[in-house]
């Protein structure tokens, strides 16, 4: 039955010319892409322009397809801007293959008429546990006493200095979306006390909310990072909020490095200030400053919090699915802006 549906489906494509299909433009590859596959049904269904394979400079190729381009894919490595917005106006679409949307000038897009779709829901899970993973990592020294015993240091020094527990901490959430809520969930799991910030209270939960996040990490003795960079959460980790956090605090950070202010956080680190910190996001990724690699309260990982074969394959069908609404006029799956 399904060989069969598949059959008929690519009779219908056979019928298209590549040049009569919708055309989507990608300014670079989104891993996602990779998941994809070239000979995917996407390629069938739209006409993919991949920026980096033409042989025109950028503003050329975006000039040469300015009138049929209706829709990009991106990720966010590759930032869609008002100008670029501007070359192209027959996009109506914009799907980004990430939870995050600051990438995207989104007031020039609800300016424009262009619906937003991005990762909804489908690295919840993941980014939660890897949140999870890293904070307990940096309570309970993991992978620093890993690093010990490969070093032969159990045989030589003796003892590694103990962790601290988990049960029982005050974690502060701050930004309680999907990837928040499922963080909540793990957490009281494992007997900790749930806090949070974010921009509204949510009328239906219990937890502590906290308007100010000051106020939070003053009651908090980690806090974990997981809402979105706006103008608004731009270096909102800042110092007066370690300060407040205090020297026993703990970050995890798997929102996105510019949310705290960077500079800052490695001084407190590198001065005890606080205790430590579980970072999956930079400011200017891949760049890492480089004094948190001397650092053994510091657990560093390359952006990969929300990231897993399984998420990457719900992100496909997501990111196709999305195309198909759109195209089909139907409502899209995961609307940040639906225009
Ligand atoms: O960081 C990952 C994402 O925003 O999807």
């Amino acid at each position: 039955m399904e060989d069969q549906e598949e059959q008929q489906d690519n009779t219908s494509d056979q019928n298209h010319k590549p040049q009569d299909l919708p055309q989507v433009l990608l300014l670079k590859p989104p891993p996602v892409l990779s998941v994809i596959g070239e000979q995917s049904f996407l390629s069938k269904k739209y006409q993919l322009l991949k920026a980096w394979e033409s042989p025109l400079p950028l503003l050329q190729f975006l000039i040469a397809h300015a009138d049929s381009i209706q829709a990009i894919l991106c990720s966010g490595s590759a930032p869609v801007t008002d100008d670029l917005l501007q070359l192209l106006p027959s996009v109506r679409l914009v799907v980004t293959a990430s939870a995050g949307t600051n990438h995207i000038d989104l007031e020039a897009c609800h300016r424009r008429g262009i619906s937003v779709t991005n990762a909804g829901n489908v690295f919840s899970d993941d980014g939660a546990d890897a949140a999870v993973g890293l904070l307990i990592d940096v309570l309970r020294k993991i992978t620093a006493s890993d690093r010990y015993v490969r070093q032969g240091l159990w045989v030589n020094k003796g003892d590694y200095p103990l962790g601290s527990k988990l049960r029982g901490k005050r974690v502060g959430i701050v930004g309680l979306g999907g990837i928040g809520l499922e963080i909540a969930k793990r957490l009281e799991a494992f007997g900790c006390n749930v806090l949070y910030n974010s921009r509204k209270k949510k009328a239906h939960l219990s937890y502590p909310f906290y308007a100010d996040v000051r106020q939070l990490a003053a009651n908090s003795d980690a806090l974990i990072i997981c809402c979105a960079l706006t103008d608004q959460t731009r270096h909102m980790i800042d110092k007066d909020v370690f300060s407040a956090l205090g020297k026993e605090g703990v970050i995890v950070n798997i929102g996105r490095g510019a949310i705290v202010d960077e500079k800052e956080m490695v001084r407190c680190l590198v001065h005890r200030e606080i205790a430590g910190a579980g970072l999956d996001v930079f400011e200017n990724e891949p760049d890492v400053p480089k004094e948190l690699f001397e650092l053994d309260n510091v657990v560093l990982s390359p952006h990969r919090a929300v990231f897993t074969p399984e998420s990457f394959m719900a992100l496909c069908e997501l990111v196709v699915g999305n195309l198909e609404a759109f195209f089909s006029n139907t409502p899209l799956l995961s609307p940040v802006i639906d225009v």
